[in-house]
């Protein structure tokens, strides 16, 4: 086994990082780190294609020796027509997630499934959740979507995901072997009040943030607000994103990230409308030192600081 010896130089001050390297190349995480990794993909309108698809990430995820793989919103469908996404739905016992838990199982490695249309209180609408799944095939956590992509996309399509989307109520945040997870989708992503409640009131460490975005909003706002994020929380961001064309009238911006508590981008593919993986390792140690050196949760005002009466 040799070691190789990377020093970033993102962080204010030099620190070694050692990763060691099974000499096939492969090197295997830090002592207190664990390895991970974030899909990009381009699901269409058929559960079997994009099922096949995500199987064959899984597989490459957990060659690369990661423990969990995030998969983008829409992961297992994007509709065509209006109203399919509605036809396609189920409930979380259905046989859709049903497949996708024994793809945990058998790969042994946890899923989390960034948005799965799971059939609403009525059969005109649906519920946007991210599934996370462990590496027994248990569904672990459910977090429906809260904030609903209303919007007319300057030069781009209009959107209307509350005419067959109901939204999410619950903040939702995990335990798991990758730290306290933070859970959430897409156009959430604009709402930093949700990120600061999931660092700040339910620990967070590590924030999933899986994504449909547009190409229009993605090439202007979809990297610099992930690093925001990761920035102000002093969290991982793990940001699995659809990308390229769907169909003849959707397509999405992709460009996968992984990015580190200090801002950093650790984890991206090289071409942002490609199908694959980007694998990275989060740094518990990492995440301390962020927070010990630039301690926000001590500086920061207390709720009643903003609504006392002045
Ligand atoms: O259509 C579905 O089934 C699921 N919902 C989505 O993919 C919605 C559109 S309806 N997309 C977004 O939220 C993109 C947000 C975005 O692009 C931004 O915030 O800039």
């Amino acid at each position: 086994m040799n070691f190789c010896l990377n020093t970033q130089l993102s962080f204010p001050y030099k620190f070694a990082v050692v990763s060691a390297s099974t000499g096939a190349g492969k090197s295997i995480p830090m002592a207190n780190s664990v390895r991970i990794a974030a899909a990009q993909m381009t699901s269409v309108n058929n559960l079997a294609v994009n099922f096949a698809t995500c199987s064959r990430l899984v597989k490459e995820a957990a060659s690369a020796g990661a423990k969990l793989l995030c998969f983008p919103e829409n992961f297992s469908f994007v509709g065509d027509l209006e109203g399919e996404s509605l036809k396609i739905a189920e409930p979380l016992d259905g046989p859709i997630m049903k497949g996708y838990c024994s793809l945990a199982r058998e790969s042994n490695i946890w899923l989390s499934l960034g948005g799965f249309q799971e059939k609403g209180s009525d059969d005109a609408h649906l519920r946007n959740t991210h599934v996370l799944i462990d590496d027994n095939g248990n569904i672990r956590s459910t977090y429906s979507k809260m904030h609903l992509f209303d919007v007319d996309v300057p030069g781009g399509a209009v959107y209307k995901e509350s005419s067959f989307t109901e939204a999410g109520k619950d903040i939702v945040a995990v335990d798991s072997p990758f730290g306290r997870l933070g859970v959430t989708v897409c156009y959430d992503l604009r709402f930093p009040e949700l990120y600061q409640q999931l660092r700040f009131n339910h620990d967070a460490q590590v924030l999933l943030v899986p994504a449909a975005f547009t190409t229009v909003t993605g090439q202007a706002h979809w990297e610099i607000l992930l690093r925001a994020r990761a920035i102000e929380t002093q969290c991982y961001v793990i940001a699995a994103a659809q990308a390229g064309k769907h169909n003849d009238k959707r397509e999405s911006y992709g460009d996968t990230l992984i990015i580190d508590p200090w801002g950093t981008i650790v984890g991206r593919l090289s071409d942002r409308s490609s199908t694959g993986i980007t694998v990275a390792d989060i740094d518990f140690s990492l995440i301390d030192s962020v927070r010990a050196k630039m301690p926000v949760s001590k500086h920061r005002k207390p709720a009643e600081f903003w609504n006392r009466s002045v």
